[in-house]
């Protein structure tokens, strides 16, 4: 397995009682990429993390962290990778600073002399250091959760695993998560971080890997994941029944229903020649457009499923 490679995975599988939650995952994800690693509830997402981390041992499959293999060197290389998968459990009538101080105290491969400063450091590092002193149960959501991507800190990182940093947070809260995972990465930190919201990951990914019921059925850059999409054809009109046929026999593929009219993927086929298929056919065009789909339209299309966009 490469050095270039933050994470890596061949033919990664996890199956419980014979059903595939993960099937043959072959996930590359470049050191120093922020990596998005999107899909619905329960496409598999928290399982292959757990697998990657070496929380969950895989039923068929390799993988590998900052070029060392999966478990058998996770003691060598799980120190120089921060994690965020089941929130830690924070005390709620300490102050953010004395939780971290707790959970530092219990790693058995931090340096007690220099726990003060990194914690302060760490809580410098997510914006909290003005709010050290206070205690856990006055936290925001979003400061919460900027204090547990602070634990994950606490040791010098080259990766940051991230499981659904921004579940459950309020608008504001994720825009802080947001903030705080762009800045992280700006420093070369590489960052894994998946979500089934696609809003919120798109902005800060260069990379994105997209699963659908276990698979991997899309990774790359983010312009190679978009650039994969064929550009459709949209045709508003009163007719769609009409339209859909001439459409159809012109050549044009996956012709479908869309609200008040038809879309469908030219392909070869040139748009002046389906405009004018359709007006000599009689159907009254009130809208043509042929566009790249967004990213949006993109994953419905690769999971068959809407993204939550509004959070
Ligand atoms: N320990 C387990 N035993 C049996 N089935 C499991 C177990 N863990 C996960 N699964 C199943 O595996 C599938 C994938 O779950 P997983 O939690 O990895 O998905 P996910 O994409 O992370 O979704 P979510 O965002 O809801 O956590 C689901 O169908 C889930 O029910």
């Amino acid at each position: 397995m490469t050095g270039e490679l933050a994470i890596e995975s061949r033919g990664l599988t996890k199956r419980f009682r014979g059903t595939a939650a993960v099937d043959a995952l072959d996930l590359a994800v470049p050191r120093g990429s922020v990596y998005g690693f999107l899909g619905p509830n329960g496409s598999g997402k928290t399982t292959t993390i757990r697998m990657l981390l070496g929380l969950v041992r895989p039923t068929e499959g390799t993988s590998s962290l900052l070029g060392h293999s999966i478990p058998r060197a996770a003691q060598q290389v799980l120190p120089r990778v921060g994690a965020l998968v089941e929130g830690p459990a924070f005390h709620p009538y300490l102050s953010g600073r004395d939780n971290l101080r707790r959970l530092d105290a219990a790693d058995l491969t931090a340096d007690r002399h220099t726990a003060a400063s990194r914690v302060d450091a760490a809580l410098d590092r997510v914006g909290l250091l003005p709010a050290a002193g206070k205690r856990y149960r006055a936290y925001s959501l979003g400061m919460r959760q900027r204090l547990a991507i602070a634990a994950a800190l606490l040791m010098p990182r080259e990766l940051l695993v991230l499981d659904e940093p921004t579940n459950g947070l309020d608008p504001q809260g994720t825009r802080e998560v947001r903030h705080l995972v762009a800045s992280l990465a700006s420093d070369g930190t590489t960052v894994f971080v998946s979500s089934h919201l696609l809003s919120e990951v798109e902005q800060m990914c260069t990379h994105l890997g997209v699963m659908s019921e276990g698979r991997l059925v899309a990774q790359g850059s983010t312009a190679q994941v978009r650039g994969g999409a064929a550009p459709v054809a949209r045709v508003l009109t009163e007719q769609p029944a009409e339209a859909s046929r001439i459409m159809a026999e012109l050549g044009v593929d996956a012709v479908a229903p869309i609200p008040g009219g038809v879309c469908g993927v030219p392909g070869g086929v040139e748009p002046e020649k389906i405009v004018a298929a359709l007006v000599q056919g009689g159907v009254g065009v009130r809208e043509f457009t042929v566009s790249s789909p967004s990213l949006e339209d993109l994953f419905v299309a690769l999971t068959g499923e809407g993204f939550d966009v509004s959070g």
